[in-house]
C-alpha cells in the first residue's frame, strides 16, 4: 500500500494536521510511528487504516485491513462474544467460524471468562482485550494500532507482542503507535515521526528487517532442528535466532520466546520443510541452551522420530 503526498484537515481553511505525506507499506514489515502530543499519529493512522479519506494525495494498493483504536466504544448492546462474533460476520467470517474466531481471541488474550459479560460492564483492560481481538479476527493483511496496548494486563499485553510478531510474519504489515518507546524495540522495519505535519525517518531501535519482527527482549525458546539433506537454514527467520549446532545431530536455535511460535511457522512451512526435533527452555545456567524436550518446560514435537 502507498501513501502519495497524503493530506489531512479537519476543516475548510483550517491548518492542515498533515501534508504531502509519502508512505510505502510493505507486506510482512512491522512500521512504528512516533511524534509529538496533538501531532497527527491517529489521524495518520485512521487514514491508513481507511477509516479516514484524505483531504489532498491519494492512497492506492489497500490490503484488507483491521484497525484497533485508540478510544473503543465499548457501551454497546452486546456481549463480548456477541460483538465479536458480529463484527467476524461483517468481516465476511460465517457465523461458525466468526463465534470460534470470537472464542480463540478471548481466550488468547486471557478474556474467555468475559464472554458472556455484556461489554457495558468490562473493565477498562476487558474493553481493550475486546477492541484487539475484534481486529484479529479474520487475518487482516494490514493491521493498524493505535495505542493497542493500553489497558492491558502485562500478560495481555505480552500476547499481543506475539501476536504482532506471528501477523508479520505471516506477511502482514503491522503499523502501531505506542507510548512505551521499548515497545517492540529492534523489531521494527520501520520507524518514522510525524513532524510539522509530515513524515520523516525516526532515528532509534529500527531496521530489523522482515524476519526480525519479535521482541528480542525476555525469556528464550530453544529449538532442536533438523534440516532436509544438504538444505541452509531460512533467511530472515522470525526473531534472527542464535545459531549452533545441536547435540544430537542437526542445529539448535535460540530465540525470543515471543517469537518461538512464528519461527516454529516458518520452519515447518519451509519448502521443503524443516524437522522440529524438540522445543523448550535454555538451561537454568543461562547458556547456550538444552532443549527440556521431554522434560520439565519443554515438549517433544508430534513429529518427534519421523
Ligand atoms: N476529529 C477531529 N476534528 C478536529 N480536529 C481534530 C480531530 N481529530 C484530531 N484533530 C486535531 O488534529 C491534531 C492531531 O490530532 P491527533 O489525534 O491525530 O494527534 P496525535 O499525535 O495522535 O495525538 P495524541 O498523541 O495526543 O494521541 C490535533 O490538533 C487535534 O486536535
Amino acid at each position: 500500500m502507498r501513501l502519495h503526498g497524503v493530506g489531512r484537515r479537519y476543516r475548510v481553511g483550517g491548518p492542515w494536521v498533515l501534508r504531502g505525506v509519502d508512505l510505502e507499506l510493505r507486506p510482512g514489515t512491522l512500521v512504528r510511528i512516533d511524534g509529538a502530543n496533538g501531532g497527527g499519529k491517529s489521524t495518520l493512522l485512521r487514514l491508513i487504516a481507511g477509516i479516514d479519506a484524505p483531504g489532498a494525495g491519494r492512497i492506492t494498493g489497500r490490503p484488507r485491513t483491521a484497525y484497533v483504536p485508540e478510544r473503543f466504544p465499548g457501551a454497546l448492546p452486546f456481549t463480548a462474544l456477541g460483538y465479536l462474533t458480529h463484527l467476524g460476520r461483517i468481516q465476511g467470517l460465517r457465523r461458525g467460524p466468526a463465534a470460534t474466531a470470537a472464542g480463540h481471541w478471548l481466550e488468547r488474550f486471557g478474556a474467555a471468562g468475559t464472554a458472556d459479560v455484556p461489554l457495558a460492564e468490562l473493565s477498562k483492560g476487558g474493553c481493550q482485550k475486546v477492541a484487539v481481538a475484534q481486529a484479529l479476527l479474520a487475518d487482516p493483511d494490514l493491521l493498524v494500532l493505535d495505542e493497542a496496548w493500553t489497558g492491558l494486563d502485562h500478560r495481555a499485553g505480552a500476547e499481543l507482542d506475539r501476536v504482532v510478531a506471528e501477523r508479520v510474519a505471516d506477511g502482514c504489515t503491522v503499523v502501531f503507535v505506542d507510548h512505551d518507546p521499548r515497545r517492540l524495540a529492534g523489531a521494527q522495519d520501520a520507524a518514522y515521526r510525524v513532524e510539522d505535519g509530515g513524515l520523516v525517518p525516526a532515528a532509534g531501535p529500527a531496521g530489523g528487517g522482515a524476519g526480525a519482527a519479535c521482541a528480542a527482549a525476555g525469556p528464550r525458546t530453544v529449538v532442536e532442528v533438523v534440516g532436509p539433506p544438504g538444505a541452509a537454514l531460512p533467511d530472515d527467520l522470525p526473531g534472527r535466532p542464535d545459531r549452533g549446532p545441536a547435540p544430537e545431530g542437526g542445529l539448535r536455535l535460540t530465540v525470543a520466546s515471543a517469537c518461538s511460535d512464528a519461527l516454529l511457522r516458518a520452519l515447518l512451512t519451509a519448502r521443503p520443510p524443516w524437522h522440529v526435533r524438540s522445543v523448550g527452555g535454555p538451561p537454568a545456567d543461562g547458556g547456550a541452551g538444552e532443549p527440556a524436550g521431554g522434560g520439565p518446560g519443554g515438549s517433544r514435537t508430534g513429529s518427534e522420530g519421523r
